[in-house]
């Protein structure tokens, strides 16, 4: 019997669960319990599955999102998530057929952009994503930090003197408290919003999402360990950072040897940003913080006396971005300089290819199509590898990933594109 390809009804919620399951290596038993649960987390109309003679052999779903570009706008995404096919149905072109249903069903819909996490590099370059944000995750040996053992003091400095070029972070005279996650769950949603506003690569994150890393919905699959929570607020009260961890204990010959996981450290200020860093490395028993993922370019390192106390244990590609909409994402980002481009863009799909002539500068920018010669030609997944300014265009044409007609043209596009900070997506999804 040929499979069947097609959005999900509800009745049919536990058998996708299960399938889903299945091609991550989870459990495929699930209870009633926490089918309900999540059956409120899909959006049916958005959510595939394969089916084999009546049983689900694979799945897929997206759902909306915002994607902040260069320069805080957001921009419309589909959120591609739980794409999962049950090993006896693999290559076969499951993926293929439910990606390509997809990424149409959301150009109809306006959306400018795609965007996944993907589970292995191979998979998605070929739908037309490409590589747009990066991570590095550290683990900080606080004892060879270069940090003063009193510096949690009001008033006192952080870093033992005479070790490498310390920050110098104002203290303007805020504070850090530990709150309860009800509270967190009220602050840290707005503190969100506030920062992905400023940072490009961050992406919105769903009430639901906050419930469940707060605690307040949990799946009986999941192990829950109670984190503790941290608001760092500025001297006129404002929320300027949150930091969530947890601790795996451990002693050894009557001396502690804790570890601080860092599940999330979140900052629209430097103050904030090092004050919840210091704070954490404060703690009694604690040796080790394992940071979590961060920016490639965070500047945990360079708050410590020595910096080469945070050894990278990760450091690997994180958003995967699909452009669908070339001239909204264009006019979407700021630029640093004045300059124009004309891109000739292949997309195999026949999603959001052609040849589109850039006029950017501080003060906005067009994009529209046009029959002039261009400067630069590439598959439509490494526009999607330069939007968000992680990319030197320069570096892509030296590996043939891109191709400059016009000399120089690639120089013009690292002036044009790049960004002062590396974008950065603190969210899983
Ligand atoms: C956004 C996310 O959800 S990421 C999570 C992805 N899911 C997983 O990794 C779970 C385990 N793996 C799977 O479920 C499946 O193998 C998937 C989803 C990765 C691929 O699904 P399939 O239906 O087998 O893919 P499909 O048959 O459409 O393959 C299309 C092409 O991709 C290639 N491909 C598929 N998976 C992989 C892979 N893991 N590595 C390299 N190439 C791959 C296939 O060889 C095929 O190549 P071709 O077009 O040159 O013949």
């Amino acid at each position: 019997m040929a499979l069947d390809i097609r959005t999900i009804t509800d009745a049919e919620v536990p058998d996708w669960l299960r399938a889903c399951n299945t091609g991550f290596l989870l459990d495929p038993v699930i209870s009633e319990e926490e089918v309900e649960l999540r059956r409120p987390g899909l959006n049916l109309d958005r959510t595939q599955g394969a089916f084999d003679d009546g049983r689900c052999v694979g799945c897929f779903r997206s759902f909306a999102q915002e994607l902040t570009a260069v320069g805080g706008a957001p921009v419309p995404a589909t959120a591609v998530t739980n794409v999962s096919i049950v090993p006896t149905h693999r290559r076969r072109g499951l993926l293929t057929e439910m990606m390509g249903r997809d990424l149409r069903a959301a150009k109809e819909r306006g959306d400018a952009v795609a965007t996944l996490l993907a589970a292995e590099y191979p998979i998605y370059g070929r739908y037309g994503f490409g590589p747009a944000t990066w991570t590095t995750r550290w683990t900080v040996d606080i004892a060879r930090a270069g940090l003063n053992a009193g510096y949690a003091r009001p008033g006192d400095a952080p870093l033992v003197s005479g070790k490498g070029r310390a920050a110098r972070i104002a203290d303007p005279g805020g504070r850090v408290d530990l709150v309860d996650a009800a509270e967190m769950l009220v602050e840290g949603p707005a503190l969100h919003d506030r920062l992905r506003a400023e940072r490009h690569g961050m992406v919105s994150r769903s009430e639901r999402v906050w419930r469940l890393e707060t605690g307040d919905l949990r799946y009986p699959s999941t192990k829950w360990t109670e984190p503790f929570h941290a608001l760092y607020r500025g001297p006129d009260g404002t929320v300027e950072g949150l930091l969530t961890y947890t601790i795996d204990q451990h002693w050894a010959a009557k001396m502690p040897e804790n570890t601080a996981r860092v599940r999330s450290l979140l900052a629209t200020t430097p103050a904030a940003e090092s004050a919840l860093w210091y704070f954490l490395f404060s703690v009694d028993w604690v040796v080790r913080v394992d940071t979590w993922y961060r920016a490639p370019d965070d500047v945990l390192p360079l708050l410590l006396g020595d910096p080469r106390a945070a050894v990278p244990q990760a450091q690997a590609d994180w958003v995967w971005i699909r452009p669908l909409d070339v001239p909204h994402l264009m006019r979407a980002r700021t630029y640093p300089v004045e300059g124009s481009l004309v891109l000739d863009l292949r997309d195999t799909a026949g999603l959001a290819g052609g040849r589109f002539a850039l006029e950017a500068g501080p003060d906005g920018a067009s994009c529209v199509p046009t029959s002039r010669d261009a400067d630069l030609s590439m598959d439509i997944g490494e526009l999607g590898t330069l939007w968000l300014g992680d990319e030197s265009p320069t570096r892509l044409v030296s590996l043939g990933r891109v191709e400059e007609h016009r000399s120089g043209a690639a120089a013009r596009a690292d002036a044009l594109l790049r960004a002062g900070r590396r974008p950065w997506c603190p969210d899983s999804f």
